[in-house]
Order: C-alpha cells, then structure tokens, then sequence
C-alpha cells in the first residue's frame, strides 16, 4: 500500500512512513494511492463482530507489511481496552430513522480517542523498533489535544506540543491539556483561534530545515493514521442498520473535515453511504460553499461548539482532491488561492462530484441549545453542543429522506461543555469519577504569540533540556 500528496509533488510513502511524516513535503496532505474495496460479502460478515475486530478486518489492508496481523491486532486491543463502554461506539436510536453514535467513552471524552490512542500504541511500536526519537506537534480546538497528550504522556522517545487558542476551549478541554506534569508534555496557549494555531503547525512541517533537525511528527487529522482510524466506527455502525443489504446516512459535525472524511473513505471501500451530511456551527464556510461553490474566509466567530469553530478545514483538500480527479496540480492551485486571497471557486464537475457525496446544514446558537434541550426532553439523552449541532442538520436531513436510516456522530461527551448544556438544559453534567479533582490539579502551560520564530525557538529549547 502507498500514499500520494493530495498536491502532487512529495514522495510516494508507505504506510509507516506516512504516519510518521505528517505533512508530506510539497504541503499536502498523504492519501492511498488506492483504496482497497472490501466486497458485499466481506462486509456483511462484520455484523455481530466486536469493536476491535471490525477495526482489524477494516484498517489491516491500509497497513501493508508495517504491523501483521497478530501485531495489529495486540495494537487495536490494548488502544480500546480503557474505553468506558463495552460496545466502545454505542449506537442508540433517538427518533424513528435517526440514530445516535456515541463516540465519547474513551480516557478524554471525545471521538479524538478512537484515533489517538490506536495512534500511540502504533508510534510505540514504531519507534521502538528503530530507535528514532520525534517532536509531535499538534494544533488543537479542545479535543485533539487532550487526546494526543493522554497517548503520548511519558513516552521516553516522544515530546508533544500541542498549540491551542488562548480562552477559546473550554476549561474542561484546557484543563486535560494544561494539568498532566509529565516532562514531555508541553501545552501552549497561543494568541489567536484554531487556524492561527493550524497555520504555525503547518509552517513548521513547511520549514524543511527545522522538521528535519527536530524530526517533526503530527498527529492532527493531517495524519493518515488519525483518519484511517476513524474509518472504523462507520463500519461498525452501518452494519448494525443492515449495512451492505441496506443504505445508510450519516450526519457529521464538522469542523477540519478529518471525520466525515473518514466517512468518504468507508464509502469509497464499498460501505454503502447514502449521503454524507456535513453539519456546522455558524462557522458556516463548509456548508456555504457547498451552496454557492465559493470556499471563501470571513473569520470566525466563538461559538458554544468551540472544537468546531475553523474556517481553514484541513481534510477539505483530501474531499477536493477525489473532485479534481486527483490531479494535485489543481489541488495545489486551488490552496494557493485560498492562502493569496482568502477563497477559491470550484468549477461545475468539482461540485457535482461533492454533491454526490455530500449534503449539508448549518446550525446557529439558539439552534444548537434547543437541539440539546428538545433532545433531553424527548429522549433522556444529553448532547454536547457539537453533537446537538449534528442532530439539528439530521433532522433536516431526515424530513427530505425519511426512508434511509441516519446516524448522528456524537462527538464528544457533554461533561467537556457543562456550561453550555446547563444554560440549555438547567442539568450540569458532571465528569466521570476518575477526572473528578480535574479542577484541583495544578495547571501548567506557556503563553505565547502568533510568531513562528518564536515557537521554533520554544521547541529547539525544549527538547534540548
Ligand atoms: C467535539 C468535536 N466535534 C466535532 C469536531 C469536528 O471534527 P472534524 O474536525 O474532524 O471535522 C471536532 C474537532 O475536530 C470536535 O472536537
Ligand atoms: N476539533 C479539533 C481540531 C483539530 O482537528 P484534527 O482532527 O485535525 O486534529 C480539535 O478538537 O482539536
């Protein structure tokens, strides 16, 4: 198995290369070169299967000769051996035809765990094996970062950087960054949003020099192995409504796109998808361009879905690359635009190719907090505020095209949010026992400007210590 960068012009790598690289070198992002198809039968054979199973029978052909079959398949079952919930993504049916994935029962509560904690056992085993030593570096809206730390905390070979916005996350998602006191965990609250702290992590990849003399590694979505990972709980899911006999859609609250691009990939493997909905906050420019076909930066506003709350998603340009035919030229053209002037237009073929693929919704802030009280009244269940953004646009969704089964993605667990589901719902959740002096832990981060130079410099001393 091979990856490609979605622009045309990095090195073609395999799949332990490719998770360990991160950004590939021409500024891209890595894909495979092709997408294995699992067959109908191959498929149905998943029904009753365990969590960890169908993440072995979905993720081994991506892998190549990096893990075998037993190796990976020890990988998969120490990374969901912590989760709080036997069925690891329980499925639960909110209204006729509308379903609910609950994605938050790992160590930090949201769906970042599927992926991360696969992803630490992987660089172990890796690492181990040739004795490199590597910089993560993150950026983070709240969850990636929480995640990234919990599976990368006192590793001998790893020190980990996760940037997040100053007073942008919750103090819940601040508090999991800023309170574990291992040596190699280094939080960073930068002066800006998610795109500022997006934009210096990939600057640093793009200084060719200096990723090369701190051996940078990420762990954002920009890394195959974070979306392979999330391809999984698609599978588990659509088999559960009858998938392969039957289609399924699913609903994604979306902020960088890694997540519902995972969904494009099971859909691309033979899952069969009916529609992809991609659900956002008032950070609309996802849902604006699949309108009006202009992708195009107005700045962003905070919202109560803070991890939601980017303008320059990521994984957009892996979605652009399969609507460009995969031509990385023209990906690469259209990225330029986007970073001259602020946007770039899609032509006719792009966009039929999206919306063939893709629906999608918008959900304000009233919106969003009657979604998370209407769904308490009328289910029993409590939503984050990502999660009641999802539910909002299914049930849009759901009103055109009652006659296939929809899965809302539930993103992450209320408890991260307490203050907007309590001003919603009068109900402050509270957090799982383990996490209960969460807020008596000493907190510990370095505050810092929107300044390359000055970040590189921060890093270079780090890891020299
Ligand atoms: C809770 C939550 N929901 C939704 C999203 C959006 O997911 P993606 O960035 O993969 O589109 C994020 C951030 O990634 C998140 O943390
Ligand atoms: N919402 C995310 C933003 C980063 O997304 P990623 O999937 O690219 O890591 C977060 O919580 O940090």
């Amino acid at each position: 198995m091979s990856y490609i960068s979605t622009r045309g012009a990095a090195p073609e790598l395999d799949f332990e290369a490719t998770m360990l690289t991160g950004l590939a070198r021409d500024g891209g992002l890595y894909v495979p070169r092709a997408v294995p198809v699992m067959t109908h039968d191959q498929i149905a054979a998943l029904a009753g299967k365990s969590y960890e199973d169908v993440a072995l029978a979905v993720m081994h052909p991506f892998i190549g000769e990096a893990f075998s079959q037993t190796a990976f398949r020890e990988l998969i079952a120490r990374a969901y051996a912590d989760f709080g919930h036997p069925a690891r993504a329980p499925l639960k049916q909110l209204a006729p035809g509308h379903f609910l994935l609950e994605l938050f029962h790992g160590p930090t509560l949201a769906f970042k765990d599927f992926a991360m904690q696969l992803i630490g056992q992987m660089f172990q085993a890796a690492l181990a094996r040739s004795g490199q030593r590597v910089t993560i570096v993150g950026a983070t809206s709240g969850d990636t970062g929480s995640a990234a730390i919990e599976a990368f905390r006192g590793l001998a070979n790893v020190d980990v950087f996760i940037l997040f916005p100053h007073g942008r996350v919750s103090d819940v998602q601040r508090r999991q960054m800023t309170t574990p006191s291992e040596a190699n965990v280094h939080a960073l609250a930068v002066d800006g949003d998610f795109d500022t702290c997006q934009a210096l992590v990939k600057a640093m990849f793009n200084d060719h020099a200096f990723r090369d003399e701190v051996a940078l590694a990420g762990v954002n979505s920009i890394n195959w192995a974070r979306v392979l990972a999330q391809v999984v709980y698609f599978f588990f899911a659509g088999v559960a409504l009858g998938a392969p006999h039957r289609k399924v859609s699913f609903t994604v609250p979306t902020g960088n796109f890694g997540d519902i691009f995972a969904g494009f990939i099971a859909r691309e493997m033979g899952l069969p998808i009916a529609r992809l909905v991609i659900a956002t906050n008032r950070n609309d420019i996802l849902h604006r361009c699949m309108e009006t076909a202009t992708y195009e930066r107005q700045g962003v506003a905070p919202t109560i879905s803070p991890s939601m709350d980017i303008e320059v998603s990521s994984n957009f340009e892996r979605a652009l690359f399969w609507a460009h035919g995969q031509d990385g030229a023209a990906v690469a053209a259209l990225m330029g635009e986007l970073a001259q002037g602020g946007a770039f237009h899609l032509s006719e073929n792009a966009m039929a190719h999206l919306r063939g693929v893709y629906a999608s919704g918008r959900c304000d802030e009233a919106q969003t907090a009657a979604a998370i009280a209407a769904t308490l009244a009328e289910t029993g269940e409590l939503l984050c505020p990502h999660s009641a953004v999802g539910v909002h646009v299914a049930e849009t969704h759901l009103a055109r095209d009652p006659a296939t089964p929809m899965v809302t993605l539930a993103t992450a667990h209320p408890a991260k949010f307490p203050d907007a589901v309590e001003a919603a719902t009068g109900q402050r959740p509270g957090l799982p026992p383990r996490m209960a002096d969460l807020f008596d832990r000493p907190e510990r981060m370095t505050r810092l400007p929107d300044d390359l130079a000055t970040l590189q410099a921060l890093i270079r001393e780090r890891i020299a210590a």
